[in-house]
């Protein structure tokens, strides 16, 4: 897999609910566009390596100071813990500490663990979003 250059966009089909999907690039160089790509979305989906504890701070002040961005305000965060297939993975409750996700008020907040790799708990997650897309109509 290669890094996001940028973003990507891809439609999935689930049922009659269309979700369009921007995958922005995690790279410091892209993280001052997330702002941008965030606004008028239905929901936010940050996904971190759960595997990867060196990384979680600066995560967690990206994330954090992506929240903090007034235009945001209120829109539904899905955290999701990637990687759970790898020994040593953070379990749900210490991503969740690891993140401060309890100290975020004001939006729904709702984390997954999951593993792209084995598609472990993607169907959760598509469900999820589905039930938080809306309606053109
Ligand atoms: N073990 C394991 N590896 C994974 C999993 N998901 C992705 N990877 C690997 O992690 C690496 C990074 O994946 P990417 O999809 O490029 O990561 P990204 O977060 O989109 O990175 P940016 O595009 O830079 O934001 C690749 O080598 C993937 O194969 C997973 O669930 N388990
Ligand atoms: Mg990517």
């Amino acid at each position: 897999m290669i890094p996001t250059v940028g973003f990507n966009m891809r439609k999935v089909n689930k049922g009659s609910v269309t979700i369009k999907l921007w995958d922005l690039g995690g790279q410091p160089r892209f993280r001052s566009m997330w702002e941008r790509y965030c606004r008028a979305v239905s929901v936010i989906v940050y996904v971190v390596d759960a595997a990867d504890y060196d990384n979680l701070p600066v995560s967690k002040g990206e994330l954090h100071d992506l929240l903090s961005k007034p235009a945001l305000n209120g829109i539904p965060l899905l955290v999701l813990g990637n990687k759970i297939d790898k020994p040593g993975a953070l379990s749900k409750e210490e991503l969740t500490e690891q993140m401060g996700l309890k100290s975020i008020a004001n939006r729904e907040v709702c984390c997954f663990m999951i593993s792209c790799k084995n598609s472990t708990n993607v169907d959760t997650v598509v469900d999820w979003l589905v039930k938080h897309s809306k309606s053109k109509n």
